[in-house]
């Protein structure tokens, strides 16, 4: 996959098939759409995805602004479902400013599109004017084919990152799961925390998560840890330890089963199923121990039942 980002000044001269959003948590709303797209290519076209790069940075601070997907973590699926050109463009105020009948002129141009495919809710252009519609006027115009999708709804409602991210900021891992098509997951680097963990037994990976990635609740949740291609059971904490003093930055940290190796500096994926518990401040070590313990034994529980 060619992975187009930080510029317009992009180029692709085969024919291609495009889709457009901004795909934060590519979902179970999108698979008809990524179905379309492969259909497309089979038929001969190049598949590209043509999505906004907003800056999280600014937002960071507010929940609703953190993401389901990070830029990198849409390259890897993009990647994984065979898209051919992943175009990130940049959200300046030149694009934010484009009128919808030059945004589309520029992507037939820059992109040899031959087909859009597109939710029937797509919006794009200066003030939001573009709309599906506006793609079905204009394709006779620059000849594309303009296919034009209704939405997958869930209990009635539209399947939606937001919806999704509501049921993850409400701890329901399993409904998010469901919308998602996949499960939820957080990936980062195993880094050094307090050394605690394995004087108490029970030994943790680390994981600091992107700044802009939402996390469910702060709490306890039974995970499933991929390290080297390999898959491993966990029961994770996320959250600031607020039993161990001074200031803890937010980490991912789990505690995997039946494991003994040191994975420091190792990049983890760390996939949530359930949630068990809040995270708490407990009086001493020995309770947030004997807590971990119940855990632990809940994990092995929920595993051996799924066998
Ligand atoms: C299953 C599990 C549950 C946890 N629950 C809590 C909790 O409720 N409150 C808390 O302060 N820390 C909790 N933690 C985090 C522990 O405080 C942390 O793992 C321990 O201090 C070791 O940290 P270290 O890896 O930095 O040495 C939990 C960790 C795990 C693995
Ligand atoms: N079962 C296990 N689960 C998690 N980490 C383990 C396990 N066994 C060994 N380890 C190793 O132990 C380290 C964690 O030990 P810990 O005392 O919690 O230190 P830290 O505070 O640096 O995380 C992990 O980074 C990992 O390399």
């Amino acid at each position: 996959m060619k992975y187009i980002k930080n510029t317009l000044d992009f180029h692709v001269e085969e024919p291609t098939v495009i889709s457009l959003g901004k795909f934060d948590g590519i979902h179970r709303g999108h698979e008809l759409l990524m179905e379309k797209l492969a259909q497309k290519k089979e038929e001969g076209l190049k598949a590209a995805i043509f999505t906004f790069d907003i800056p999280p940075k600014k937002n960071v601070e507010h929940i609703e602004a953190k993401v389901l997907t990070t830029n990198e973590e849409k390259m890897h699926i993009f990647e994984g479902i065979g898209i051919d050109y992943l175009i990130e463009c940049p959200f300046t105020r030149e694009v934010m400013c484009m009128e919808p009948e030059d945004f589309i002129r520029m992507l037939v141009e820059k992109l040899n599109v031959k087909c859009i495919v597109a939710g029937e809710d797509f919006h794009f252009g200066h003030n939001r004017r573009g709309d599906y519609q506006m793609l079905k006027r204009y394709a006779l115009v620059y000849g594309y084919e303009a296919l034009i999708l209704s939405k997958m709804k869930e209990d009635e409602r539209d399947i939606s990152s937001t919806f999704v991210r509501e049921e993850i900021m409400a701890g329901n891992i399993e409904k998010a799961n469901h919308l998602l098509g996949y499960r939820y997951f957080v990936t980062g680097m195993v880094k050094h925390g307090n050394q605690i963990g394995r004087t108490i037994g029970i030994p943790t990976i680390n994981l600091i998560p992107p700044e802009e990635k939402l996390l469910p609740p702060f709490g306890v949740y039974v995970t499933e840890v991929f390290i080297d291609d390999k898959r491993y059971y966990g029961v994770t904490n996320v959250g600031c330890k607020p039993t161990i003093k001074g200031n803890n930055p937010v980490g991912v940290e789990t505690h995997l089963l039946d494991f003994r190796e040191d994975v420091y500096e190792k990049v983890v994926t760390v996939e949530f199923r359930t949630m068990i518990r809040e995270e708490r401040k407990f009086e001493s070590i020995e309770k947030l121990q004997e807590q971990m313990m119940n855990d632990i034994a809940f994990t092995r529980a929920f595993f051996a039942k799924m066998k």
